[in-house]
């Protein structure tokens, strides 16, 4: 379905009709708009390398940007590319050369966004290096990526790096009532909390889990939430935990069963989940510490392609044994 069909029966996907249009609209990441801004504001734009976390706002920033430059004729100087693009660097490129060779409509330069390049390889980037060189007169590149560190040295001193943090929990929500007060949905405490806990940060699954709650009723409650989200409730993971800690492997491991298979989680998203309250869990600091270390060790397992199952058994069984030693 196109855009404007989705418009049009209301199904249209409110990550980008609440996509924020101009830099002012963009929630949290305060620091790094401001700097943003005052390139804009100041004419000269420098090759720009945005780096940070999935759904945080790095594309509507760039999108933002080439609307705050060219007013209603943004789309036509500014070429969004994915440089994960299956069919490879030498099509990216071909079309970064069309778009900066054709005709232009009195700007001095034009934007090239290129989502994710750090998917692309040393080489790779060694050859964008030098089409970033070759356009330059009339051509901005802003690359966008989660690792700052996959990009090779002479791209990165080639451009203004700007860090786009995970967002915090009041950006999440301010978003969130926003979109709700729109969409004239109800939406209770428990299930903005809910929300944004389960986003960790990330303001596109926020938006999405908010979207794919309101089909479920009327009111968007916690209930609607855990329903959509595969996210274990921190009280779920908590309980888990506790009773590993107190030996009661059975009952822990049961928990980790519904996890897995009734709520559909990732073992690896336990993890994370795991990580993030392990702090807030009702537990000694000995007992933290220990989590932690076993989580290290899980993590990096199921990382490298190890069983999630056994991985996440075995750390509750460490668990639980450590209490007898
Ligand atoms: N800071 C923000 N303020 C308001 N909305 C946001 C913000 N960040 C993201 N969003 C919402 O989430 C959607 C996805 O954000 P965006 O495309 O900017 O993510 P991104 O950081 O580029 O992620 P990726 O690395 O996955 O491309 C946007 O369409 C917008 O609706």
């Amino acid at each position: 379905m196109s855009e404007a069909d989705a418009e049009e029966t209301g199904r249209e996907i409110w990550i980008e009709k609440y996509r924020p249009q101009t830099l002012d609209d963009i929630h949290g990441q305060e620091e790094t708009i401001e700097r943003v801004k005052s390139y804009v504001e100041g004419g000269e734009l420098p090759h720009m390398l945005f780096t940070g976390p999935a759904g945080v706002g790095k594309t509507t920033t760039a999108t933002a940007i080439a609307r705050e430059i060219y007013g209603d004729d943004w789309r036509g100087n500014f070429l969004e590319l994915n440089a994960s693009d299956e069919r490879g660097i030498d099509v990216v490129r071909d079309r970064i050369k069309n778009f900066a060779r054709s005709a232009f409509g009195g700007e001095d330069y034009r934007i090239i966004f290129l989502d994710e390049a750090d998917s692309l390889t040393s080489d790779a980037q060694s050859a964008l290096r030098r089409t970033m060189e070759q356009f330059s007169d009339n051509t901005r590149f802003i690359l966008s990526c989660n690792y700052s560190s996959k990009i090779i040295d002479p791209i990165q001193s080639r451009c203004a790096v700007f860090r786009f943090s995970p967002l915090s929990d009041d950006a999440v929500a301010g978003q969130i009532r926003e979109i709700a007060e729109a969409e004239e949905i109800e939406i209770t405490d428990e299930g903005l909390d809910a929300l944004v806990y389960a986003a960790n940060g990330d303001m596109r699954r926020a938006i999405n889990n908010l979207q794919a709650a309101a089909t479920t009723g009327d009111v968007v409650d916690e209930e609607a939430v855990y329903t959509v989200t595969a996210t274990a409730r921190p009280e779920e993971v908590e309980e888990m935990v506790a009773a590993a800690v107190a030996g009661d492997f059975p009952k822990a491991r049961a928990t980790l069963d519904t996890l897995l298979t009734d709520v559909g989680m990732a073992g690896g998203d336990i993890v994370d989940q795991l990580h993030r309250s392990a702090w807030e869990f009702d537990l000694d600091d000995r007992a933290v510490v220990r989590l932690l270390e076993r989580l290290g060790e899980a993590d990096y397992r199921i990382a490298e392609g190890a069983n999630e199952q056994v991985q996440l058994e075995a750390l509750l069984a460490a668990l639980s044994l450590d209490d007898e030693e």
